[in-house]
């Protein structure tokens, strides 16, 4: 493996990303980086944005379509359709996408919220669907996703969801009422570290560190506390310990979250965002009625 010369990719079939926004995009990278697919396997569409379709052809090389002719086709052709538009965008484009399905034709969805029953009613037939959340995370490699499968999928479908994903980061296959909890933490999560970051870099610029100083430090640290979990197999917790020495100054800012109850706001946010993965999936189980 990987020893040929000539461009190998691992996924035979094509793919037709339906929906053409930032996740697409991370999956896509880290697709191309990895040689899973090769752009010539690709083909991307959107509602109406033509500079970003121009940029996806010049940065990765990819098929695009624009007119109606051509999306059709290319959705016909596809022998995965990854759903990647908005919760809100999804009924309107799973209904054009129903009378152009052939029955093996296997739908990616990573729209958060959207249940595969649910989209099966939209389509208003039992597609072989694989419920997806990645995170964007997948552009380098280091995604963590989650999936569920519909009963439609076949076993050698399924390997190929996998392997898409598995080349992107991690997966982690679930039951469907699990879905929002995952999202919760892994779907939003680099947003919630990426806010943490924020906040210790500005830290470090009002103490009178450059902002080059406070970002390289604050990477090197995220970094660093990620790897210890992992290699050391302790838990945060232990780990967290062994940095506060009793009354000492990490004591003293760990009071300061505990005063603002710090963990509890971040537990309630999680739930939050479960909570509103499920609204938005709601909503759309209201466009069938
Ligand atoms: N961003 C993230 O971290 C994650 C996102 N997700 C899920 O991924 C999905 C997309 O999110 P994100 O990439 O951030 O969103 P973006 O807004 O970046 O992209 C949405 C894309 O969908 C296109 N679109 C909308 N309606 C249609 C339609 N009818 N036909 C064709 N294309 C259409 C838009 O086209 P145009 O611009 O032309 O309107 C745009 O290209 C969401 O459902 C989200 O829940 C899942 C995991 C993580
Ligand atoms: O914010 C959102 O709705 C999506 C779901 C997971 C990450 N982004």
């Amino acid at each position: 493996m990987g020893h040929s010369s000539t461009q190998h990719a691992l996924i035979e079939q094509s793919i037709c990303f339906y929906g053409a926004g930032s996740m697409a995009e991370a999956i896509l990278r880290g697709l191309v980086n990895r040689s899973v697919v090769i752009p010539g396997q690709v083909t991307m569409l959107n509602r109406n944005n033509q500079d970003r379709l121009q940029y996806l052809i010049q940065r990765y090389g990819v098929t695009v379509v624009s007119n109606e002719t051509d999306r059709d086709q290319a959705l016909q052709q596809a022998g995965i359709i990854v759903l990647a538009m908005k919760p809100i965008d999804a009924a309107a484009a799973l209904r054009q996408l129903s009378p152009l399905l052939k029955p093996d034709q296997l739908l990616v969805s990573v729209i958060a919220g959207l249940e595969i029953n649910t989209i099966q009613n939209l389509l208003g037939k039992k597609q072989p669907i694989a419920r997806t959340m990645p995170n964007t995370s997948s552009t380098i490699g280091l995604g963590a996703t989650g999936i569920v499968y519909s009963e439609e999928v076949s076993a050698e479908q399924r390997v190929t969801v996998r392997r898409l994903f598995e080349a992107v980061g991690t997966v982690t296959e679930i039951a469907e009422n699990q879905m929002e909890t995952l999202t919760g933490i892994s779907g939003s999560g680099p947003a919630y570290i990426y806010y943490m970051m924020e906040a210790m870099i500005a830290a470090g610029v009002q103490g009178g560190l450059t902002h080059e100083q406070a970002r390289e430090l604050t990477i090197q640290t995220a970094i660093g506390a990620a790897h210890m979990v992992q290699q050391t197999g302790e838990d945060p917790a232990e780990l967290r310990a062994k940095v506060t020495s009793p009354n000492g100054a990490t004591a003293a800012a760990i009071k300061v979250f505990d005063d603002h109850q710090m963990k509890q706001t971040i537990i309630r946010g999680i739930e939050r965002c479960a909570e509103r993965s499920q609204e938005m999936g709601a909503a759309l189980k209201e466009e069938l009625s």
